[in-house]
């Protein structure tokens, strides 16, 4: 079945919103200075306005009629402290925010900065308190038929599930909405009501069922009526303690976490629904609209800060929360912004869901949660701010009727008639037998007598078959009777003209609240003062600490199975709700009992002690049948079999809960690691024992049932007796045959399970194998990697080898040529400095030569002067001609070897080019040959790491990884 959450398209709601700016919007118009004080009295949001007005109205596609009542109101905004923790006192946080009368809340720092709402709540308000003023009406309207909404919203650990859920001595919103609208219910003696609960979460925004572990990750489906979540669970509820039970084995559920600032953060939002239809009473209902509304109470998880220091698991969590809350912000903003054209609900699955709520059809409380400590100053801020914003949105809430056959109250209603009209059918078909002292004459007697005799044995098989078929009527009759539930009260006057009287408290019996937390958490909090140290560290021991609260949680729930003493003065809870026959009060805590109640606890416990002393209880049965001589008495036996019956439904509820999470676990064990499935085995294994324990347990209390029956069946006149007989068979039939279903369930399981375990040890087998073969092939891809590097180490080393020996010739000539250069500048050097020797040598026989040709004319002159002289003179002439010619040729001579001696010098300086040119050819190639020895170097160090890295992988390698070290440490060393 599928919670509907509303049934309005956002249009049609949207443009029910008024901004801030709009004068004509009710109360407030405050800014964060400027503020005007509401309150919650002013009318707008008051229960007594809600129904002020009312006008016609179709919403559905099929164009099912429906009344509509409207009103004009704001939400109700509330806004409610905590006391400082322990451990913010400890850090001595001062208040930096503080409640200013009852309307006002105000910075400490700067007084200029206020916040007015509807109601404020200091510290001390309880939360009885805060129901009255903020939730009160919200129920109320849902019981007319008026969608309601109730948040808490706020930082972590500021009280959202304190209030919301409380604990035992101060139970919550949710605890306090139910039982009030049981109450509603008894006050209400002309209408008939039909309870239905859906309980989910949004966790990581994924949303999941919680009262049905198989219903993980839902769709958010849209129609024309609203949005709704597809397949979720809807449970018919029969009392305050019956719905708390479910909410308690949803709370199991849910996902919740130790954080720096909270040992049990809610990680995920919840909403917990309350689908209430109700028709007037009996024949009235013939042709009458019948109320639907639903009542949904939020608990949001806490927006974080991002100062938090968190990792993980915790800070997806946390940013999951976040987003959405902003989400739910911006939503609130843009309702409340007359500009804005599109509200962006499907930007997160919370507002997704809450779309009709929030779009302005439903009565809206919000009750902001905050701290007043300094260190959260801003936080708070942000809180207030997002109340101050939320003020302004303006609802129209509308009472829906409809008149529609496929309301489940007209089902119902329906299936009763037929049955009741059938049963009248089968009680006119019984023919009263004649006696046989009517019979006349003694000569017929006999063959008469045959005859009635043969009648009479077939009337009275027909009358068993009638009277089985009776019960069985009876029995179906009773069931959907007992679903729907109505006031015991005889007066048929409404309630509305009482609405404004204060209404009969109801105390919480003791067990009903049993699933709550004994204590306060920051009682908790106290005890486990180290635990609140910042840090991931400590997350573990928080969560053992988390772990078992968790337990204790658990054992409130089995709690509230435990047996009633007689108690009297527990009545005023008890008869909250009764079914409409007044003989068969449903209600699992109706009236108490002393029977044997049943549980999940072990031997030793209260309850198992209560079952193995059933004589003593059987006593006491027997004292009390008999008292039980009125039909009081009579309607008390009922009363207390329909509380067992009621307790082994219970139990069958949770062995089959059990047996999906059963089934859950053996399809994660399928999936999952070998590691992991060892401690899957043993939680199959324990959760088998206990739905196994859980069918004993039935048995055990339908043994009871019947041994009830057997010794109260005095009390009992005749007919209710054969009737309670018959529909005892029946339910024994009907147990029997789901213990055997469940027995084939069982044993499908176990077969189920034995196959898997043969599939993990195959699967295991092959792992093994699967090893093996990956580490012959590491093996051997370690050994052709060896070997390839020991090849590529030889060649390596060869080529090195190479290059030194090129490089040891290369020196060896450049030391050669080095040597040749050094002879040929020494040489050079002789011949130079001889060439400078002849060329003196040249230069002064050039003089010389100059000086004998200035001579020679002068002598020409002189010729005439003295004859004896001349032949003298030629004498002389021929000498110096001769010398002349002798110094010409020894000139020429000399300019021929200095010719030569310059060949010889330019060939020497080009011989020295060559040999400069030859050595920066060396130079360069032995640079070359250094750099590729530096790189074969670089490459050995790297198959050094990556011999040693294979060495470290394969340990049993390590005789060939010892081998190529060898080697390369050879090469090395090379
Ligand atoms: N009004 C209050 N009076 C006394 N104690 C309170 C009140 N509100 C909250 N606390 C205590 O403060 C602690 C935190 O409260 P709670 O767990 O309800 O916070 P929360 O807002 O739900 O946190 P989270 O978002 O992390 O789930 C609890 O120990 C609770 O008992």
């Amino acid at each position: 079945m599928a919670s509907r959450q509303g049934s309005k398209s956002r249009k049609t709601g949207f443009s029910n919103f008024k901004g801030a700016a709009d004068s004509t919007a009710s109360s407030t118009t405050s800014s964060s200075k400027l503020y005007q004080e509401t309150s919650i009295d002013d009318g707008h949001s008051s229960p007594a306005s809600s129904s002020a007005q009312s006008k016609q109205h179709f919403f559905s596609p099929d164009s099912v009629p429906q009344s509509a009542q409207r009103s004009k109101e704001n939400v109700t905004v509330t806004v409610r402290f905590r006391p400082l923790s322990p451990r913010e006192i400890r850090q001595g946080e001062e208040v930096a925010w503080y409640a200013d009368g009852e309307t006002i809340v105000r910075n400490e720092y700067n007084p200029t900065i206020a916040y007015a709402y509807d109601r404020v709540f200091g510290p001390t308000t309880t939360t009885r308190n805060v129901y009255d003023v903020a939730a009160h009406h919200v129920v109320n309207g849902a019981m007319e038929g008026i969608n309601g909404t109730i948040f808490a919203y706020g930082v972590t650990s500021s009280g959202k599930t304190h209030t919301m859920h409380g604990d035992q001595r101060s139970p919550g919103i949710i605890p306090l909405a139910v039982k009030d609208a049981f109450s509603i219910i008894q006050e209400t003696p002309n209408r008939e009501f039909l309870l239905r609960i859906s309980y989910m979460e949004i966790y990581n925004e994924v949303v999941n069922d919680l009262l049905n572990p198989a219903g993980q990750n839902l769709r958010i489906r849209e129609d024309k009526q609203g949005t709704f979540v597809e397949g979720i669970k809807e449970e018919v509820v029969l009392s305050p303690a019956h719905a708390l039970s479910l909410i308690a084995a949803g709370e199991e559920q849910r996902h919740v976490g130790s954080t720096n600032y909270n040992l049990l953060s809610s990680r995920s939002h919840t909403i917990f629904t309350l689908t209430i239809e109700s028709s007037p009473l009996g024949n009235k209902s013939k042709g009458e609209a019948v109320h639907l509304s639903q009542l949904n109470l939020v608990d949001l998880a806490g927006s974080e800060s991002s100062k938090v220091e968190t990792s993980g698991v915790r800070r997806k969590e946390g940013s999951y929360i976040n987003k959405s809350l902003l989400t739910l912000g911006t939503v609130i903003s843009k309702l409340t912004d007359v500009k804005a054209s599109h509200v962006p609900y499907r930007d997160s699955k919370l507002t997704r869901i809450l779309q009709s709520s929030l779009s302005g059809h439903d009565r809206v409380s919000l009750i902001c949660t905050v701290t007043p400590a300094s260190s959260s100053s801003e936080e708070t801020h942000n809180t207030l701010k997002f109340a101050h914003r939320a003020k302004h949105i303006e609802i129209q809430a509308e009472q829906n009727k409809i008149i529609d056959e496929k309301s489940l109250i007209k089902k119902y209603q329906h299936e009763i008639q037929q049955l009741k009209e059938e049963l009248g059918q089968i009680k006119q078909g019984i023919v009263p037998i004649p006696q046989l002292n009517d019979i006349g004459t003694d000569d017929d007697i006999v063959h008469l007598k045959q005859k009635l005799e043969d009648g009479q044995v077939k009337l009275q098989s027909r009358l068993e078959e009638e009277e089985e078929a009776k019960a069985a009527l009876m029995s179906r009759i009773q069931r959907l009777t007992k679903l729907i539930l109505v006031s015991t009260k005889t007066s048929q006057t409404s309630r509305l003209p009482h609405r404004f009287e204060p209404r009969r408290r109801h105390s919480f019996g003791e067990e009903e609240l049993a699933y709550l937390p004994y204590k306060r958490r920051d009682m908790m909090d106290d005890e486990h003062l180290d635990l609140y140290v910042s840090g991931e560290g400590h997350h573990e021991v928080r969560d053992i600490a988390c772990r078992e609260e968790k337990k204790t949680r658990k054992h409130g729930l089995l709690n509230w199975l435990k047996p009633k003493k007689r108690d009297n003065s527990s009545s005023a809870s008890d008869q909250s709700s009764v079914v409409k026959s007044n003989s068969t009060p449903s209600t699992p805590q109706g009236g108490g009992s002393n029977l044997h109640g049943e549980s999940r606890l072990s031997e030793g416990s209260p309850l198992m002690e209560q079952f193995s002393e059933p004589k003593e209880d059987r006593e006491a049965l027997e004292d009390t049948s008999h008292e039980m001589e009125t039909p009081e008495a009579s309607n008390k036996v009922i009363d207390e079999l329909d509380l067992m019956r009621e307790q082994k439904k219970i139990l069958s509820e949770e062995a089959a809960l059990q047996s999906s999470s059963l089934k859950r676990l053996l399809d994660e064990a399928a999936k999952s690691s070998p590691q992991t499935e060892e401690t899957k085995e043993e939680e199959i294994k324990a959760l088998n024992d206990d739905i196994k324990a859980k069918n004993d347990q039935i048995v055990t209390l339908e043994k009871q049932i019947l041994d009830f029956v057997m010794t109260s069946h005095e009390a009992l006149d005749k007919s209710d007796i054969v009737q309670a007989l018959a529909e005892m068979r029946d339910q024994l039939n009907e147990k029997s045959f789901e213990l055997e279903v469940k027995a084939a369930d069982n044993s499908i399981i176990q077969e189920q399970l034995n196959q898997k375990t043969c599939e993990c040890e195959t699967w295991q087998e092959e792992v093994a194998n699967l090893k093996r073969e990956l580490s012959d092939a590491l093996e051997l891809a370690q050994e052709t990697k060896i070997e390839e590097l020991k090849q590529k180490a030889k060649e390596l080393s060869e080529s090195k080898e190479q290059l030194e020996h090129r490089n040891r010739k290369l020196a060896e000539e450049s030391s050669y040529a080095k040597g040749l250069a050094s002879a040929a500048a020494v040489e050079l050097k002789a011949l130079s400095e001889e060439v400078a020797k002849l060329m003196n040598h040249n230069e002064r026989l050039a003089a010389e030569l100059a000086a004998l040709k200035s001579s020679v004319p002068q002598r020409g002159n002189k010729t005439g002067t003295t004859t004896t002289t001349t032949n003298a003179r030629n004498n002389g002439r021929r000498e110096s001609l001769v010398k002349r010619q002798e110094q010409e040729s020894s000139s020429m001579e000399l300019k021929r070897e200095l010719r030569m001696s310059k060949e010889r010098e330019r060939s020497y300086e080009a011989a020295l080019v060559d040999r400069d040119q030859r050595e920066a050819e060396l130079e360069r190639i032995v640079e070359e040959s250094k750099q590729r020895e530096a790189y074969l170097e670089n490459e050995l160090a790297s198959m050094w790491v990556l011999v040693s890295k294979l060495r470290r992988s394969q340990g049993g390698g390590s005789e060939i990884s010892d081998s190529v070290s060898e080697t390369l440490q050879t090469d090395r060393s090379f």
